[in-house]
């Protein structure tokens, strides 16, 4: 198993390129199943997690080719509409093929995901969405088996909790189905908006895109024709590498994002006493004189995304105060907590709320270990700045989402390198 050594304590500075977004990335693969052509994506990130979802298509009898950051995909030969537990428990993500299959084949099957490190992660609500289409759905032997011989029917979806994930399955089981289906209390994350831009460039007709109801006007089983289109910049990825440049306290550029997308994340760097210029296409967060303590509760867009949620609590550890985070999207995202106090971080929770006494003393190098994919990166955060060694393991959780995070990080002037136990 691979892990990362980081010396903390080293001056960055410098330009971030960031890449594409994964959570763009994975619905919009799932998107090309609605469609009769070979479709060229371009901006893809480098990350387990999309080769994987490529792997996916290819095990359907989808194909593709992949060179760099641009990926060919077409899916009109699809022959199986099986999505194995083989792939689905390494990715959960996989359950988005579920809504463009079953609008497509009248059937398909999906292992249930199961929960995992941040939570139960129940899919519920997408089936009960599917089932208000038309689809008859059963569970069995571990799998999610769903029919509608006759084609789903558009219909009034009201989601009782805003889901991304589900918000993406139904957009996609729409554009398939007959008549109208309107979302009520869709989610309106960016990688939803592209996701239903891309539809939508295919003549299918969409209202309300980036607002929380959508009301999509369906083919009736006609294939799409999608244009190609370059996947949007990772919020996510960009945020973490502004906590990056605040963490350790130092003037970094970070280059190729859509700054509106990141405004909750800005605004907290702004209540923590940083400066945050923006361009067109990039945000530079200049040091200051004191890091001071914020409060911060997650939630859906555009509000605080919990998956900056982690990073957050390693800059809070760095803030001259007592900072607190409340996580209420997800049960057990808290898994990062241990790791952090392993490292000298001062930090208690009680029940969903984390309370971070900030300069409680320096962080200090140690083992620790990666538990999902944004703790790992909060873990990488605090080792920026601990004395000493950190070594960091797991972290082929980290490699299903972060582009060439070493080789990003050591461009600015850290001292990661990866090694083999
Ligand atoms: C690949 C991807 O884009 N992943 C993101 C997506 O995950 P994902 O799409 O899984 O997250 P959801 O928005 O669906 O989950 C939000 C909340 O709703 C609950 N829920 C969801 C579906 C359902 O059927 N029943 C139910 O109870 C979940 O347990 C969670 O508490 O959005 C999350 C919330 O922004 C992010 O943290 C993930 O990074
Ligand atoms: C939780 C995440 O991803 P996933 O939903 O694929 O687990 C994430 O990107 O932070």
């Amino acid at each position: 198993m691979e892990y990362l050594k980081i010396l903390g304590e080293n001056k960055l500075s410098g330009v971030v390129d960031i890449s594409g977004a994964k959570n763009a990335a994975l619905p919009l693969i799932a998107c090309t199943i609605l469609a009769k052509n070979e479709i060229k994506m371009g901006n893809l990130p480098n990350v387990v997690d999309i080769n994987t979802f490529l792997k996916l298509i290819a095990k359907l009898g989808g194909t593709f080719t992949k060179e760099g950051n641009t990926a060919k995909i077409c899916t009109s030969l699809i022959n199986n509409t099986t999505a194995t537990y083989d792939i689905v428990k390494t990715m959960r993500a996989s359950i988005l093929v579920l809504g463009p299959i079953l609008a497509r084949f009248g059937h398909c099957e999906v292992s249930l995901p199961g929960g995992c490190a941040i939570g139960q992660r129940p899919v519920d609500l997408h089936l009960k969405a599917l089932e208000a289409m038309g689809a008859k759905i059963v569970i069995n032997h571990g799998y999610i088996e769903a029919t509608a011989p006759e084609g789903l029917k558009g219909a009034k979806i009201v989601f009782d909790k805003v889901t991304v994930g589900g918000t993406e399955n139904i957009v996609m089981a729409a554009a398939l189905a007959s008549g109208v289906t309107t979302i009520v209390n869709a989610a309106k994350e960016p990688e939803i908006v592209q996701l239903c831009e891309v539809i939508a460039s295919a003549g299918v007709q969409i209202e309300g895109i980036g607002t929380s109801t959508l009301k999509i006007t369906g083919t009736n089983k006609e294939l799409l024709e999608i244009k190609d289109f370059d996947v949007i910049p990772d919020r996510i990825e960009a945020g973490t590498y502004m906590c990056a440049a605040a963490i350790t306290n130092q003037k970094i550029k970070i280059n190729n994002v859509i700054p509106l997308h990141l405004d909750a994340i800005t605004s907290k760097l702004e209540e923590m006493n940083f400066e945050v210029l923006q361009d067109e296409t990039s945000v530079t967060i200049l040091p200051t004189d004191e890091i001071k303590p914020v409060n911060i509760i997650t939630t859906e867009y555009p509000g605080f995304p919990t998956d900056m949620q982690a990073q957050f609590m390693a800059l809070a550890t760095q803030a001259n105060g007592t900072s607190t985070i409340d996580e209420r999207l997800f049960e057990n995202r808290f898994m990062h907590v241990s790791e952090l106090l392993r490292l000298g971080a001062d930090i208690h929770l009680n029940g969903n709320t984390a309370t971070i006494n900030g300069k409680s003393g320096t962080l200090n190098g140690t083992d620790v270990m990666a538990t999902d994919l944004r703790a790992s990166s909060a873990l990488v955060l605090a080792a920026l700045v601990a004395k000493g060694e950190t070594s960091i393991h797991r972290i082929y959780h980290l490699d299903r989402g972060y582009e060439d995070l070493e080789g990003k990080l050591t461009k600015i002037g850290a001292d990661v390198k990866r090694f083999t136990e």
